[in-house]
């Protein structure tokens, strides 16, 4: 698969709802009650980090058992991850910055990669290589709101999903933007829920997120 069909994947992904929640989870048996009451309430892209162990048994769980799903995976580092997650049935890739290796193992990959850039530089070299859609991370450190507002006019081209520090009160300045498609957050699927099984509750999170539709440019 080229690079055009896979950022138009990444593109859709992007554009299915407001939010794309960024799982931690620590228990793979929490995965589809969560990805459940995510998609009930209207999100279905859903990307699930490979910070702990739980995370690929977590991603394969949700794309066997999760209808109207997009499962994800994030925080990948290296060509192996990437191999990973795809085996696991992820159907698009989430990095938080790029490298050399990880670019050449995602071309060589099927799945689509929606790479962090933090940087103009950094968005101008994925540029060359075919990439119009970029997560911005970490958002709010690295410049917020304005910063990749700035970035509009210089670079046209390109889409972001901004992730890092965001919440329900701070997505609208970013949803606002006109190079922005959608925004990563942690805040809809917060530990504790996931703890105690509030599945209802992280079902009214996703709705509340739904709602920030009527604030995108
Ligand atoms: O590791 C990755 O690939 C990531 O995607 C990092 C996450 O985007 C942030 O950890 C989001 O977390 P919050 O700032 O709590 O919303």
């Amino acid at each position: 698969m080229n690079i055009e069909t896979k950022q138009q994947h990444v593109e859709t992904t992007m554009r299915l709802a407001p939010v794309i929640p960024v799982v931690i989870i620590d228990d793979a048996r929490y995965a589809v009650p969560m990805a459940r009451a995510l998609v009930a309430g209207g999100i279905p892209a859903i990307e699930v980090t490979l910070r702990t162990p739980a995370a690929l048994d977590a991603i394969r769980a949700i794309a066997a058992e999760v209808e109207g799903a997009v499962v994800g995976v994030g925080t990948v580092l290296s060509a192996r991850d990437l191999h990973a997650a795809e085996q696991a049935g992820a159907r698009f890739a989430v990095s938080p910055g790029v490298s050399p290796g990880l670019l050449d193992a995602a071309d060589n990959s099927a799945l689509p990669l929606l790479p962090g850039v933090a940087t103009a530089g950094e968005a101008m070299t994925l540029l060359e290589r075919g990439y119009r859609h970029l997560k911005f991370f970490p958002a709010v450190p690295a410049g917020g709101a304005k910063l990749l507002g700035a970035w509009a006019s210089p670079l046209p081209q390109l889409r972001f999903c901004p992730t890092g520090g965001i919440s329900l009160t701070s997505a609208p300045d970013f949803l606002a933007l006109p190079n922005v498609l959608c925004v990563g957050g942690s805040w809809l699927t917060p530990s504790d829920k996931l703890k105690s099984g509030d599945w209802t509750g992280i079902e009214q999170l996703a709705r509340e997120a739904v709602l920030l539709k009527g604030v995108m440019a």
